[in-house]
């Protein structure tokens, strides 16, 4: 929101700021935003860092709350000049309930919309998913796509199906009145898989390299390739969309965006091998060690167990059969659509995005080598 009020003293909400993306927004925000009066962080798990950060110019508000409950979300808004909603359950490894996702996933985001039209907060950010395209159940690639790209979207799984519905509501919220009479502006951007600093799933490869004597195992062809992005772009679209999207809401308004960088096109497991390398994994076999039916039968059998041990205990590995077919079909984007419409630049290059990761990785539990 570039305008002439520039002393304007602005107060932000993020929702799920304690998250992974969520704090990588919370901090880019006190860097790069500043005209920042009051940054409300809201989240069901509040983490220890906050207090750290409750020492600069800018007030930092930490908010225990549950975006399910209405009157906790419309409270939080109360009084913010911008929304941006990153909070949800990211479970696609059958940890969560399908209503419990759809309670957090949907119903919390219309929770959102309706206190930002309550309170007259009129600008909403929301954090979409590349799954809101696919991949799709029928294991089309989505090659090099964009915003436009034509693409059978179809979801049967709770998490996708979750983030496709919310992001509806948002896009369909866009131009309602907010209390006030002025036009709700909405903006809905897609992430690929995010990796850097706080990625729990690149952490858990970590590990299971680790307990397997400094090797992972190949899974997925080197030739299904995934778009990945860096936190860190991914927390910079936000800010730069929150910031833009009052001058240019005839432009952005009921607007989606990929979020992306200049990561390279590789599978899933040789991206990640990109830090799990440096860090002294190797990645066994040129091409997968198993037969894909096996993999499939291997997945199955752990979506059986989960099934059945769920009354004594969370069983919820990687491999199921939800994941194994995602990382089988190739889904990258390529795009400038946030280029044109809000002149959005990757902030951090590849080589840096990589750095910043592998020191990470090494700093969760010292290196492999
Ligand atoms: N991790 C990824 O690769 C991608 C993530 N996204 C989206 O980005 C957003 C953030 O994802 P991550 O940071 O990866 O997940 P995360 O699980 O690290 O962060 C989500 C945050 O939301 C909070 N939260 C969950 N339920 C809540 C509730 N009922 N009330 C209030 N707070 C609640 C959690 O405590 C957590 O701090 C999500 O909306 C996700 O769908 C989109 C594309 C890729
Ligand atoms: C066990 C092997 C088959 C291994 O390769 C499985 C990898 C698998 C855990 C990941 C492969 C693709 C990932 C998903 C993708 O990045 C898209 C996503 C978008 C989101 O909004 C949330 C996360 C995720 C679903 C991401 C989750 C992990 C993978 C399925």
């Amino acid at each position: 929101m570039a305008d002439s009020a520039q002393a304007q003293k602005l107060v932000y909400l993020v929702t799920g700021g304690c998250g992974f993306l969520g704090e990588h927004v919370v901090r880019m925000l006190l860097q790069r935003e500043p005209r920042l009066h009051e940054i409300r962080v809201f989240d069901l798990h509040l983490g220890p860092w906050l207090e750290d950060l409750k020492t600069g110019p800018v007030q930092v508000t930490a908010i225990q709350g549950d975006v399910t409950q209405a009157q906790e979300v419309t409270a939080a808004v109360a009084g913010a000049h911008v929304v941006i909603h990153t909070a949800g359950l990211v479970d696609v490894f059958g940890r969560a309930s399908p209503k419990t996702i759809h309670e957090v996933n949907v119903q919390g985001t219309q929770n959102v919309i309706e206190a930002c039209v309550q309170t007259g907060t009129q600008f909403l950010v929301y954090t979409s998913s590349m799954e809101v395209v696919g991949p799709n159940t029928k294991g089309h690639p989505f090659y090099r796509g964009n915003e436009d790209t034509p693409y059978e979207a179809i979801h049967k799984h709770p998490y996708p199906r979750s983030k496709a519905l919310a992001e509806r509501l948002v896009l369909e919220a866009n131009g309602r009145k907010v209390r006030g009479g002025l036009p709700l502006v909405t903006c809905a951007l897609r992430p690929t898989g995010i990796y850097g600093e706080g990625h729990q799933i690149m952490r858990d490869f970590y590990r299971q390299g680790l307990r397997l004597g400094g090797r992972l195992f190949r899974a997925v062809p080197a030739s299904v390739e995934h778009g990945r992005v860096y936190v860190g772009n991914v927390a910079w679209m936000h800010v730069l969309v929150a910031r833009e999207m009052k001058q240019r809401a005839a432009l952005m308004g009921g607007q989606v965006y990929f979020c992306y960088d200049a990561s390279p096109y590789k599978s899933y497991e040789d991206f990640n091998m990109e830090f799990l390398g440096p860090c002294g994994l190797r990645l066994v076999g040129t091409r997968p060690l198993l037969p894909y039916w096996l993999l499939v039968l291997l997945a199955a059998l752990n979506a059986l167990l989960q099934w059945l041990l769920r009354p004594l205990l969370l069983y919820a590995p990687l491999l199921n059969p939800y994941t194994l077919a995602v990382a089988n079909t190739t889904f990258t984007v390529s795009t400038n659509k946030a280029q044109r419409h809000f002149g959005y630049e990757p902030l951090f290059s590849w080589e840096d995005s990589r750095t910043r990761t592998i020191l990470w990785v090494k700093a969760t539990e010292g290196s492999a080598q």
